[in-house]
Parts: C-alpha cells; sequence; structure tokens
C-alpha cells in the first residue's frame, strides 16, 4: 500500500469537507439574521436531535456513534458563530467598568496579622479594614453594604481549592472584581518566655497545618484548629499553654512571639490567591479573567463538548474545578476560569451559547490580578 497515496486522497477529502463546513456554517448565519429578526434562540434542542438522529440513520453502523460526536461538534460551532450575529448580551448582569477599583472598607477573615489582611492591604493599602469571624460573615458585610468588597482565599498552590469558598460562590456572594496572589510563609512560633522543650501542641488554620504536614509530623506536635493563622497566634500570645502557633513572620511579630523555626512549609514556593469581590457587577478596563459556573447533564460527552466550544473560539481555560451538587446523586457542578473580556465579541458569543444551553450558568464576573 502507498500511503503518499492514501493521504493525497485523505487531502482531498478534507478539501471537500471543507468546502461543505464553510458552505454550512454560511447557512447557519442566514439562520442566524433569521432568529434575531424573529426574537428566536439560537439552540433548538428539538431540530438537533433530529439532525443527530439523522446521521445516525444514516451513518455506517461502526460509524453511528463518531458520525453523531462529529455533528454534534458542527453544531456546537455553529451556535457561537450565530450567537456573532445576534450579539446579544442579555445573559451579562448590568455592570460597571471601572478604570480602578476604589474602596473605603474592604472585609476580611480573622484578626488582624493574617495573611488575608496582607492580601487586603495588597489590593487597598488605604482601606479601612474589618475583620469578620467566618467567610460567610464577609459574604454578608459585602451583601450589607457594610464594606465595599470582601477577600477570600480561593486556591493554594501546595493545597489546591479553598473549598468553603467554591460554596459561598455559588451561594450568589456577588462578583469578583480582582484577584491578588501572595506568597505565603509559615513559622513556628511562641511566646517570648516559653522554653522550646516544653511545647505539646501547634495550633493553625487547618490549610496552614496541611502545608506544613512534614515539618509538624517530624516534631510530634498535636496539633489543633484555629479558624485563622492570625487568631492561633493571638491565642498562643495570650496563654499560659506550651503551644506554638504556625503562621507568618509579620503576624509573629505583630503579637509579640519569637520564630523558632522560620519557613516550615513543604514547598519552597508556597502562594495564595485570593478573590476580592463586590455586591455590584464592576469590570476593571484590565479585567481579563472570567469566572462562571457550569451545570451539565450528567451525559455521555456534555463535558467534552462544552469544552470544545472554547478550544473552537481559542479560549484558554485557566482552571476548571468540580464540586458537587449536593442532591443526593452524583452529578457535580463546574466552575471554570478562563482568559477574555466580557466586551470581546467571540467571548460573548460563548457565554450567550452557554447561558442559552446548560441547565445552570452563572456569571462570576470579570477580573484581574492586581497586586
Ligand atoms: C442552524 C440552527 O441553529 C442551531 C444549530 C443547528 C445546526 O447547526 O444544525 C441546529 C439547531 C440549532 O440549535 C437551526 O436552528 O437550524
Amino acid at each position: 500500500m502507498d500511503l503518499q497515496a492514501l493521504r493525497a486522497q485523505i487531502n482531498q477529502l478534507d478539501e471537500t469537507i471543507l468546502s461543505a463546513f464553510a458552505q454550512r456554517m454560511t447557512i447557519c448565519r442566514q439562520v442566524g439574521v433569521y432568529k434575531k429578526e424573529n426574537h428566536m434562540p439560537v439552540f433548538q434542542k428539538d431540530r438537533e436531535d433530529q439532525v443527530i438522529q439523522r446521521i445516525r440513520d444514516m451513518a455506517p453502523p461502526d460509524m453511528s456513534q463518531s458520525a453523531a460526536a462529529l455533528f454534534a461538534a458542527i453544531m456546537d460551532i455553529s451556535k457561537c458563530y450565530q450567537q456573532q450575529v445576534l450579539a446579544d448580551a442579555s445573559w451579562m448582569p448590568s455592570f460597571q467598568q471601572v478604570k480602578t477599583l476604589s474602596c473605603a472598607r474592604a472585609g476580611c477573615q480573622g484578626t488582624r496579622g493574617s495573611n488575608s489582611e496582607t492580601a487586603l492591604r495588597m489590593l487597598f493599602p488605604g482601606a479601612e479594614a474589618k475583620f469578620y469571624a467566618t467567610f460567610g460573615d464577609v459574604c454578608k458585610a459585602v451583601g450589607s453594604g457594610e464594606i465595599d468588597f470582601g477577600i477570600l482565599p480561593i486556591q493554594n498552590t501546595t493545597t489546591g481549592t479553598v473549598i468553603p469558598t467554591y460554596e459561598l460562590l455559588h451561594q450568589q456572594v456577588g462578583y469578583i472584581a480582582a484577584t491578588v496572589n501572595l506568597e505565603i510563609r509559615h513559622c513556628l512560633a511562641i511566646r517570648k518566655d516559653m522554653d522550646p522543650a516544653k511545647l505539646t501542641t501547634v495550633c493553625s488554620h487547618p490549610q496552614a497545618l496541611q502545608q506544613c504536614s512534614g515539618f509538624l509530623r517530624e516534631s510530634g506536635l498535636e496539633q489543633l484548629s484555629y479558624s485563622n493563622t492570625a487568631t492561633a497566634a493571638r491565642f498562643v500570645a495570650q496563654s499560659p499553654l506550651p503551644y506554638a502557633a504556625v503562621c507568618s513572620p509579620r503576624c509573629a511579630e505583630q503579637y509579640g512571639l519569637r520564630i523558632l523555626r522560620p519557613d516550615i512549609a513543604d514547598a519552597m514556593e508556597n502562594v495564595t490567591k485570593f478573590i476580592c469581590f463586590s455586591k455590584e457587577c464592576l469590570i476593571p478596563e484590565q479585567a481579563d479573567t472570567i469566572s462562571i459556573i457550569a451545570e451539565l447533564p450528567n451525559r455521555a460527552g456534555s463535558l467534552s463538548r462544552m469544552l470544545n466550544k472554547f478550544a473552537a473560539n481559542g479560549l484558554d481555560l485557566q482552571k476548571l474545578e468540580s464540586r458537587p451538587v449536593a442532591d443526593g446523586s452524583f452529578d457535580v457542578r463546574f466552575y471554570l476560569d478562563f482568559s477574555g473580556n466580557v466586551l470581546d465579541p467571540r467571548v460573548n458569543a460563548l457565554l450567550a451559547d452557554l447561558a442559552g444551553s446548560l441547565s445552570e450558568f452563572r456569571f462570576l464576573g470579570n477580573h484581574q490580578t492586581l497586586g
């Protein structure tokens, strides 16, 4: 068999397919114009079911499944193409485009000296900082207008996702306007008059304890969870107990503690990303990342079909997180971050398509990394 000759045949067929594809897209564009004039949604499930059934019936039996997948992909491309014609942004909440984020009061969880406070100061050096007991309380304060922005950790390079923040994002806490990446340094800190030999226990936020698990395992110290690294440091500073805290060097200094061991984290590079969110949707002019929630039907290929739409529009996916829907099924909800700005027509087309075809679609913000 002659490989060159076979490839020449493939090339010819590709030309035929490409020409038919371009013709099909041109007609789909006309369908898009018709839908715009007649106020029809782009996605027509019944028609798609008919198209797929017809293809399955016509395809050679051993290719019925792959032909159906190919035509599902073609229709997904066609819908995004039509969305560009419609240029409908009704999926988008009302938003304000801003040059910079101005903030009088911002809030975070914990107390002074926490990493969250450092993130807050990086974002808004001149703002009044307010502290709350829980992540949920930060969200409530944003909702009531007590603070302009809430700051919550969302991801760490060592321990991964901060799950409670994702749960709150689903409960409509507002819109992400910015993120900031903070290099985290953990030290073991004790009271200045404490004899290190007498230490029995170490306290900190569970994520901090986890990020230092290697050192702490070796140390043999008992571990105690605290709501925050700074609350743990404050407790150690005020308590007569033989306890140490895992906190930042800045926090140890703030509470008058002695650094017994610096840099005890397992990973040399340890960075936490914080989100900054507000009640109203604010989009900085330089916003370059979009966050959304997408709930997909539990059907073969539904995730790959959605991801293909990003690829077909040349949009770079940065993060895909799945969390349970928590309804007794094993269904999951996806949280996606991808590069783009909502004012880009391609981005609008993709988001309009997702909003029109998913069982749950939520826009979480178009943000920028600051600091
Ligand atoms: C082209 C249309 O729009 C969409 C795309 C389809 C396709 O590419 O075949 C089918 C149904 C619609 O979801 C249409 O409505 O006919």
